[in-house]
């Protein structure tokens, strides 16, 4: 069975392949593989930035499973043809994502961009902050990152509310969220990207939130309506700290750059050293459950 992998090395590197399994390296350089006509399970190299490592699924015709090592599969979806299997990389990135998540809202809870501001400027400068403790967060999207953020909560006394698409114990479903947000200091967004969430803050979300909250988005920069955000933090009301944003990347001149109160962090929620071993994780247990005929983990469904 032909294995496509972005990393050199792969036995070394996953301690061992399954019988039967041989792989062609394409890491995303150069040309791709001559076994294009022959791979069965490929594993796209690691990026966001790169479509021509999607973009030619369609001409692998043995093609059976493709194994994103992103979380998010929006991008990758409309090129996988039906009767081939699409799994995503649910859980690799929900340290990384969930720590920056917490990195971002503490920052400007805590005036971390002020701070560094005054610093440059050699000035002593105090200010009282708003702080994290006793306030409200909102997570929308609980599911594998936003259990992980809530996990990293605990610690710091905050009343945490839970929005998913339908909703369990605990959590409420996605039409409960005009009556939550006026409740939260912070609203955390951490769902996919779908035909749902596409735009889903726009003028009236953002609108139901408080005045002065923190809304930080670790899901993807087109769940947010960027103009109706502007238009908000222009007038002061609300703050954001974006890790993802539309259009990404911002160019040097787009109003989010110099916007009041706004973070951005460059869509680096992933991007910790920790994704590593986790994704070699999930490469060798796809391989050998493949290789053994049992079901794939992270199956993507026609749910969304
Ligand atoms: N900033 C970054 O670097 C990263 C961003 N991501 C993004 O985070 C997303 C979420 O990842 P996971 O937690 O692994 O996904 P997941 O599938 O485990 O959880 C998503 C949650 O969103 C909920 N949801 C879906 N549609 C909704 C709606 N209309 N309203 C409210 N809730 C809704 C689902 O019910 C589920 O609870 C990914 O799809 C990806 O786009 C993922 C990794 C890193
Ligand atoms: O897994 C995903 O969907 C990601 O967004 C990966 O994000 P990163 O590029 O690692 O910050």
């Amino acid at each position: 069975m032909k294995v496509w992998l972005p990393i050199h090395n792969p036995e070394q590197v996953l301690g061992g392949l399954p019988e039967g399994v041989e792989v062609d390296v394409y890491d995303g350089s150069g040309d791709p593989p001559a076994s294009i006509d022959e791979v069965e399970f490929y594993v796209p190299p690691y990026t966001l930035a790169q479509p021509e490592v999607w973009e030619i699924i369609p001409r692998m015709r043995s093609l059976k499973v493709v194994q994103l090592l992103t979380a998010g599969f929006e991008h990758v979806r409309p090129y996988v043809p039906q009767g081939v299997t699409l799994c995503n990389a649910r859980g690799l990135h929900d340290t990384a994502t969930s720590e920056l998540a917490l990195t971002l809202m503490l920052a400007v809870l805590r005036g971390v961009p002020d701070f560094v501001r005054a610093q440059d400027a050699g000035e002593w400068r105090f200010s009282f902050q708003s702080g994290l403790a006793d306030k409200t967060v909102l997570i929308v999207g609980y599911g594998s990152i936003g259990a992980a953020i809530e996990q990293r909560l605990q610690p710091f006394e905050v009343e945490v509310l839970r929005v998913a698409r339908s909703p369990r114990d605990g959590v409420a479903g996605y039409e409960s969220l005009p009556e939550l947000l006026p409740r939260a200091d912070v609203v955390v967004l951490a769902v996919p990207l779908t035909e749902e969430t596409r735009g889903m803050v726009d003028e009236k979300f953002l609108a139901r939130m408080k005045d002065g909250a923190l809304l930080v988005n670790v899901a993807r920069g087109p769940v947010v309506v960027t103009d109706a955000l502007l238009t908000e933090l222009a007038s002061g009301r609300l703050r954001a700290a974006l890790d993802v944003t539309d259009p990404e990347p911002l160019p040097p001149d787009h109003p989010l750059w110099r916007a009041p109160n706004v973070l951005i962090s460059m869509h680096t929620g992933g991007a910790t050293a920790a994704a590593f071993p986790r994704g070699v994780r999930l490469i060798r247990e796809q391989l050998h459950r493949y290789a053994a005929g049992q079901p794939l983990i992270n199956v993507i469904t026609g749910e969304y």
